[in-house]
């Protein structure tokens, strides 16, 4: 396939609503009604001063930027009928979802480690009900938008997601959030396992690490499992239409 041609996601349903975003290696056609926001892990653990992965000692100063950025692919999303999910990581008060020794998780996350090199901060890192785990203010739910909660760096392992998707006839997924290079990344390789097309807004994500992380995501997406836009472009097509707009009604010839 030349890299220009348009990709189109789904046929043609005469009814629906459709636009092309445009998108690398290939602008993307997406029925409006298929296609959800979902919002990785905007919570104060992962882009607020004093959340876990800023006392874990990541440098968050990007986390600022991302979430005007997601603001306004959120507002433009409601604008135009997309159905948003934030996901929320993390566990039980009591960390049982976390897993234990015999668990990779166990030794891997740096929330964890964090707490046990100090102990006072023991139970506040993601727990479920505490400041850490909640969505930063700036992006908080409205009505009719989901939550799913997940307890591992894919948002479809062990979660709600896929059925919550499945459910409303979703099959492109949206990916704005934090860390491009984690939870956004494995959820986006997962979700086309299972057969969604994925889109990263490059520009509404965030890495943990050095920077030439956030390229590789980029470059992974771009070249294997999906594709990769803009908020500007977000915005610029989906801004166009209006909740129930006909003017993008495919109808019949
Ligand atoms: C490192 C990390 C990343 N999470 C994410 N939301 O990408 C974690 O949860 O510990």
């Amino acid at each position: 396939m030349s890299a220009n041609t348009t990709v189109n996601s789904s046929p043609a349903v005469e009814g629906k609503r459709y636009v092309t975003l445009p998108a690398r290696p290939e602008p993307l056609r997406v029925a409006v009604d298929e296609t959800a926001i979902v919002v990785i892990d905007m919570q104060n653990a992962y882009a607020s001063p004093g959340g876990y992965v800023d006392l874990a000692g990541f440098d968050i100063s990007g986390a600022a930027g991302a979430i005007d950025r997601v603001a306004a692919v959120l507002d433009t999303a409601r604008k135009a009928g997309v159905q948003i999910v934030y996901l929320q990581n993390g566990w039980d008060p009591d960390y049982a979802e976390a897993g234990g020794p015999g668990s990779p998780n166990w030794h891997k996350s740096n929330a964890l480690k964090t707490m046990r090199a100090r102990p006072e901060l023991h139970g506040q890192l993601l727990a479920r009900g505490g400041w850490d785990y909640e969505i930063v203010d700036a992006l908080t739910p409205q009505p009719g938008d989901l939550r799913v909660h997940k307890t591992r760096y894919s948002a479809f392992f062990n979660s709600q997601l896929d059925s919550t998707l499945r459910a409303r006839g979703i099959r492109n997924i949206v990916f704005v959030g934090i860390a491009t290079n984690v939870c956004v990344e494995s959820t986006l390789r997962d979700g086309f396992h299972l057969e969604y097309f994925g889109v990263m807004l490059e520009d509404a994500t965030h890495h943990l690490g050095p920077d030439y992380l956030q390229a590789a995501t980029v470059y992974n997406v771009e070249k294997f499992f999906g594709w990769v836009s803009t908020v500007p472009d977000f915005c610029g097509t989906f801004g166009q239409i209006a909740d129930s707009d006909p003017a993008t009604t495919i109808r019949s010839p």
